[in-house]
């Protein structure tokens, strides 16, 4: 059995730039909304975020690793944040009730790990 999608939210997918100390737009120089998904595989119990541009291209912007232990933190109502081991990713959501959503997901991924 493959992944399952446990949610699905819209939000622009964002990294940090700790070299110029800001926050970049994942995988293009503009920002652009994403469908952002939490996958779960059940027979690995792992989870993974996964976002797609709603653009014609659908060009994937991140593909993450959710980690056990990891800290999700939820800096604003629409603006939520983690480290991975390489980079700190950022979800700027379209609605604050997307963003209760996608944490609400998460927080149970976290504890299901
Ligand atoms: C409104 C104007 O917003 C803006 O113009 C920009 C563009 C907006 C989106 C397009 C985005 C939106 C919202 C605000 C909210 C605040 N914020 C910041 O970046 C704050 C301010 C200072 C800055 C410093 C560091 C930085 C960056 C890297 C990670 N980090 C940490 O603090 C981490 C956090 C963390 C904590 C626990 C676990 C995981 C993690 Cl990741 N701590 C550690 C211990 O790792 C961070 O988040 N920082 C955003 C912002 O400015 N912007």
């Amino acid at each position: 059995m493959g992944e399952s999608s446990i949610c699905q939210v819209r939000a622009t997918v964002m990294l940090y730039d700790d070299t110029h100390r800001r926050w970049v737009p994942a995988g293009s120089e503009s920002p652009c909304i994403s469908r952002v998904h939490i996958y779960h595989s059940p027979v690995a119990n792992t989870f993974r975020v996964v976002g797609r541009k709603l653009q014609a291209d659908q060009q994937v912007v991140i593909n993450c690793a959710v980690i056990k232990g990891m800290k999700y933190n939820q800096a604003t109502p629409n603006f939520h944040q983690w480290r991975d081991p390489k980079q700190v990713w950022g979800l700027n959501f379209g609605s604050t009730e997307d963003a209760a959503l996608f944490a609400n997901s998460m927080t149970s991924a976290l504890e299901a790990l």
